[in-house]
């Protein structure tokens, strides 16, 4: 009846492929045979401008858009066509650019992404039976535990609502850490946020990456970042995968400056 222990150290994520992946909404297709492998432990960056098909890609690997081809794999297990909670429960976890947390403490929030882990269903919650009261004890100290990771130690019993943006939006980064995923998809972690802001995210996720050995799929647009947090890169333009590599590698290709501002003098933006 106990929580179960956060994965080991040592056992290291599986790695998550993803194969000649299509997606067509109507006429327009969105993503154009992409592939990319994210290796265990890494953070790999998913950059492009706007339009490119960063999200969709984000919508496949969480299951909220199944592919027309291709697939995408973590591990032996095949994630292309499974529900968003199966795919979460196999350790897929996943934030979105909009803030959806307002209600509650931090603690609440952090509690609900618990819920995979927990074994307790309603009747045995309200009967306050012995080891559910253990099990969520255990829990809460797990969910301080990444309260403390993430920099939210101080606000733990905070109403999310008294909180500055910067911190909401990392409660949401929180909650995704609290299913113990072994892959967590960072969807524009720091729009929105002020320079301190996003240097407190960016620290929180090298944290997080370095205790936790999980691997990172990230899309930000913000290009410092990317280049300062990323192990590698894989560039999107108008859904078709343009460049990747390490992030030195991309900032010097001809063809990601021309994507940027279509131009080879786009070079500090990508910077
Ligand atoms: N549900 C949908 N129906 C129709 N077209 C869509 C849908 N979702 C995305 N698209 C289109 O697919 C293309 C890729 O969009 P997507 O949102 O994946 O790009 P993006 O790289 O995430 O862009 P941004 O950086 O602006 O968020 C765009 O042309 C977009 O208009």
């Amino acid at each position: 009846m106990s929580t179960p222990a956060p994965r080991s150290r040592t056992a290291g994520p599986p790695v998550l492929r993803v194969r000649d992946v299509t997606v067509r909404f109507a006429g327009l297709t969105a993503l154009d045979d992409v592939s990319f492998t994210v290796s265990p432990g890494s953070v790999h960056a998913l950059i492009g401008p706007n339009g490119a098909g960063k999200s969709t890609c984000f919508n496949v690997l969480s299951g909220l858009c199944r592919p027309a081809a291709g697939d995408v794999t973590l591990g032996d297990a095949e994630l292309s066509r499974l529900a968003p909670h199966r795919i979460a429960a196999l350790g897929v976890a996943r934030t979105f650019q909009n803030i959806v947390t307002t209600e509650g403490t931090v603690a609440d929030n952090l509690m609900l992404g618990r819920h995979l882990h927990s074994r307790a269903g309603f009747a045995a919650s309200a009967l306050r039976l012995p080891w559910v009261v253990r099990e969520q004890r255990e829990h809460l100290a797990r969910a301080r535990e990444i309260a403390e990771l993430t920099g939210l130690e101080a606000h733990f019993d905070t109403p999310v609502a008294l909180l500055s943006y910067g911190d909401r939006k990392r409660v949401e980064f929180a909650r995704a850490l609290c299913l113990e995923p072994s892959v967590l998809l960072l969807d524009e972690p720091v729009a929105g946020m002020n320079a301190a802001e996003r240097a407190r995210t960016a620290e929180a996720v090298r944290d997080v990456r370095a205790e936790l050995g999980l691997s990172v799929v990230l899309v930000e647009h913000d290009m410092g970042l990317v280049m300062r947090l990323a192990d590698e890169v894989t560039v999107l333009d108008f859904g078709r995968r343009i460049a990747h590599g390490t992030p030195d590698e991309v900032r010097g290709d001809p063809e990601v400056l021309r994507a940027y501002l279509g131009t080879d003098t786009a070079q500090e933006d990508v910077a």
